[in-house]
């Protein structure tokens, strides 16, 4: 029996990833501030397929509050799946943005992720399995597209799983980002958004399923939405031919006076 840790596990991808795990057999430990909705999951997955739920209820961007999360991923039964999924959005530009807010969403979606994997990952590499899900964006990518520090904090979430993917290779341990775009989920009304104006918005059920396919064949960059693998992969190419240029002492011609 593997056990998987949910943050955010109350609502939206959270939730439907509490659902699917389940119903594959781990056991799980959900994570979020909501104790009535945290608990109402857990009954109803118990009751559905017979795993054990642990529930933490925390605000993980309380210092006190993130402890205890943190002190279950370095304890028995051990963790074998980490899913990185709280998160939140923040409306408007950088320059009117509330650097009191910026700090908050800083914690929420940048440090508790990385608190969190260090505190799984010593016991992954001892044990030579696991798993690292880490709930990216789109706009990770683009960041043009949107406004103020979000898409920044999802660049970082890619490029953490980028770096420790390429680290646990030969560990045993699997990371794998999952950019979704627009997701139905209240991430949009929570920030004070209206989803009702975002075109193509895909269903959290059919998200969290693509993901899993991808999940399965051990992808590193799970991008559901995405038509043609193909486009993805001429990204990497792209990618790995700027970086054939990195490892120059002089700087490039262009550049010279
Ligand atoms: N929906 C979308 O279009 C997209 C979403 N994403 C990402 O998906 C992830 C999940 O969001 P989504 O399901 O859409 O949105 P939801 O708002 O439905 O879910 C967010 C989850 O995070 C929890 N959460 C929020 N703040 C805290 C906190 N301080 N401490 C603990 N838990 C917290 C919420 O629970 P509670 O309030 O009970 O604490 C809830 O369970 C996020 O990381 C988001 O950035 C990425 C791309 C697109
Ligand atoms: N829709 C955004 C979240 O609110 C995203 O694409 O990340």
């Amino acid at each position: 029996m593997t056990t998987a840790l949910i943050t955010g596990a109350s609502s939206g991808i959270g939730a439907v990833y509490a659902r699917r795990l389940a119903a594959r057999g781990h056991d799980l430990v959900i994570v979020a501030r909501t104790a009535d909705r945290l608990n109402a999951l857990a009954a109803e997955l118990r009751k559905a397929h017979g795993v054990a739920i642990e529930v933490i209820t925390a605000d993980l961007i309380e210092g006190p509050q993130l402890e205890p999360v943190l002190q279950r991923l370095r304890s028995d039964p051990p963790i074998d799946i980490l899913v990185n999924n709280a998160g939140a959005g923040l409306i408007g530009d950088f320059a009117t943005a509330d650097p009191a807010e910026m700090y908050k969403l800083l914690r929420l979606n940048v440090l508790v992720p990385t608190l969190l994997t260090s505190a799984v990952i010593d016991g992954m590499v001892e044990r030579g399995n696991g798993a690292i899900i880490n709930i990216a964006s789109v706009l990770a990518l683009i960041p043009e597209y949107a406004r103020g520090i979000y898409p920044a904090t999802k660049s970082y979430l890619m490029t953490l799983s980028q770096g420790l993917a390429a680290e646990m290779a030969s560990k045993g341990v699997y990371v794998q980002a999952v950019l979704p775009a627009a997701t139905r989920t209240e991430i949009y009304e929570r920030a004070g958004g209206d989803i009702s104006k975002v075109p193509d918005v895909m269903e959290v059920e059919d998200l969290v399923d693509a993901a899993l396919v991808g999940f399965d064949r051990r992808e590193l960059v799970t991008i559901p939405p995405v038509p043609d693998a193909a486009a993805w992969e001429a990204f990497e190419q792209a990618r790995g031919v700027l970086a054939s240029g990195f490892s120059n002492s002089k700087p490039a011609a262009r550049y010279r006076g």
